[in-house]
């Protein structure tokens, strides 16, 4: 009994005690920066201005609570504006862009490497949509893709023409490119595994096409029925068909540093497939890793060996983010001078044959990351945003992105001035 409720009142106050920490990271005051000691750190402080300064701080807004931890704080106009308390400040919004040279050029000499200049590929409607249960509307992809288009993005992969019976959510692909044939200034390419699909692709008016090959065997006959070597045969005749027309092919590879099935899989064996796809005419090939397995310690031998045999300008990366690691993935092949990024609004997506693999890297996400470092992408945030946010609507479920979610809840936090 005295067990039991010794324990009650340690986990009472250890829950308290965690609670209080994960406020602070959410959003409200972190008891540990003022003294406190947590769980983690091992000692709590109970004296009694201790007990009285928490007390103090749980009735606090989160107003009251940054105006009282800053108030001595002189802050540097970029971030907070003219200096008056920051936290009422219409204007005070923390923007990741990166216009002022100073910052842009000790960025640049620390990373000499990375473009200036990143095209971002936007996969949500095609890699983000195909996994969904429920089908979506021809309607609202095509409006979708419209959203995205205003925000500025040079490419939208808009569908696949598979086979129904393999993606079903996908079976309107037709309807779709002919309800964006006539919209201008964004590139539509879609995805064909054969030359049927291709037919089907360009009577419905698309100008531009993918293939996708594997570089893993098992994946390779579970996305699309055949082995890689039978898949480079099949996708030989799509590119000459599509040279015929003038029509440029990307290539995708899936499975590029991990399989569902076969796990690691060696970068010679990646670097093959792009090799066969580049001679094959390829205008951009895609390195894929499916199952967001990689970080940039199996990244970057990746790379290095397909950057071997293809040059760079013809690369792409296209991250999932299983575990996380997509956005280091990407810096890592931005410092390695990738300059195509493959990424789906909120953070959509899954493939259908890669069980318990997440989404894309959010597309918001990404553009964040490259405003940070200077880097042009020509998206405009804010209307990319809204993109997302019309989607997850019409899903009923969150967006996936860090930074739409911490972006909309800035924009809450200002509307209502606190
Ligand atoms: C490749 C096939 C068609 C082979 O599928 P199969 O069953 O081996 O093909 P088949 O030639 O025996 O044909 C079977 C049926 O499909 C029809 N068919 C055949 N081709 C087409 C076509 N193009 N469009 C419409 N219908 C087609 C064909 O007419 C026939 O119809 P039926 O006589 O039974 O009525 C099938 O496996 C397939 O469609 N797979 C697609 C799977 C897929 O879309 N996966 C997701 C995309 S890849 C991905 O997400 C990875 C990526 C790119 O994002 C990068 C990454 O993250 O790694």
């Amino acid at each position: 009994m005295l067990k039991s409720k010794a324990l009650d009142k340690f986990s009472r106050s250890a829950i308290f005690l965690v609670l209080s920490n994960l406020k602070g990271s959410l959003g409200t005051p972190k008891f540990s920066s003022f003294g406190f000691s947590t769980l983690k750190g091992g000692n709590v402080d109970c004296t009694r201005e201790a007990l009285l300064w928490r007390k103090q701080v749980r009735n606090m807004s989160w107003a009251n609570f940054l105006h009282h931890k800053y108030k001595n704080l002189s802050f540097s106009g970029r971030m907070l504006g003219n200096g008056r308390d920051p936290w009422y400040l219409s204007n005070a919004r923390y923007s990741s862009d990166c216009n002022d040279k100073l910052t842009r050029d000790s960025v640049s000499k620390l990373l000499r490497s990375i473009p200036g200049f990143v095209k971002i590929v936007e996969v949500g409607p095609r890699d983000g949509l195909q996994n969904e249960k429920n089908i979506v509307p021809t309607t609202v992809k095509v409006e979708l893709i419209k959203l995205l288009v205003s925000s500025g993005l040079p490419v939208v992969e808009a569908t696949s023409f598979v086979s129904p019976k393999w993606v079903p959510q996908l079976a309107d692909a037709k309807n779709v490119v002919e309800a964006i044939r006539n919209v201008e200034g964004t590139r539509f390419p879609v995805l064909t595994p054969n030359l049927k699909g291709f037919e089907a692709a360009v009577a419905a008016g698309a100008r531009e096409v993918a293939i996708f090959a594997s570089a893993s065997e098992s994946f390779s006959k579970s996305n699309i029925n055949c082995s890689i070597e039978d898949s480079l045969i099949r996708y030989r005749d799509v590119a000459l068909a599509a040279r015929e027309l003038s029509i440029p092919v990307r290539g995708y590879i899936s499975c590029v540093v991990g399989c569902p099935v076969e796990g690691m899989v060696a970068p010679t064996k990646v670097a093959y497939v792009s090799k066969q796809l580049y001679d094959m005419g390829c205008s951009e090939i895609s390195l894929g890793d499916t199952i967001g397995v990689g970080t940039p310690g199996t990244v970057i031998p990746m790379l290095e060996a397909v950057l071997d045999v293809v040059p760079v300008d013809k690369l792409a990366v296209h991250f999932h983010d299983t575990y996380g690691q997509a956005l280091s993935n990407i810096f890592a092949s931005l410092q390695m001078s990738i300059t195509i990024v493959d990424s789906s609004v909120s953070g959509l997506g899954g493939c259908p044959y890669a069980k318990g693999a997440s989404g894309n890297v959010a597309t918001e996400d990404v553009v964040y990351m490259l405003n940070g470092l200077g880097i042009k992408t020509n998206v405009d945030i804010e209307k990319l945003m809204l993109a997302g946010d019309y989607i997850c609507k019409h899903l009923g479920r969150p967006s996936g992105s860090k930074t739409a979610i911490a972006l909309s809840q800035k924009t809450i936090v200002h509307a209502s001035k606190l």
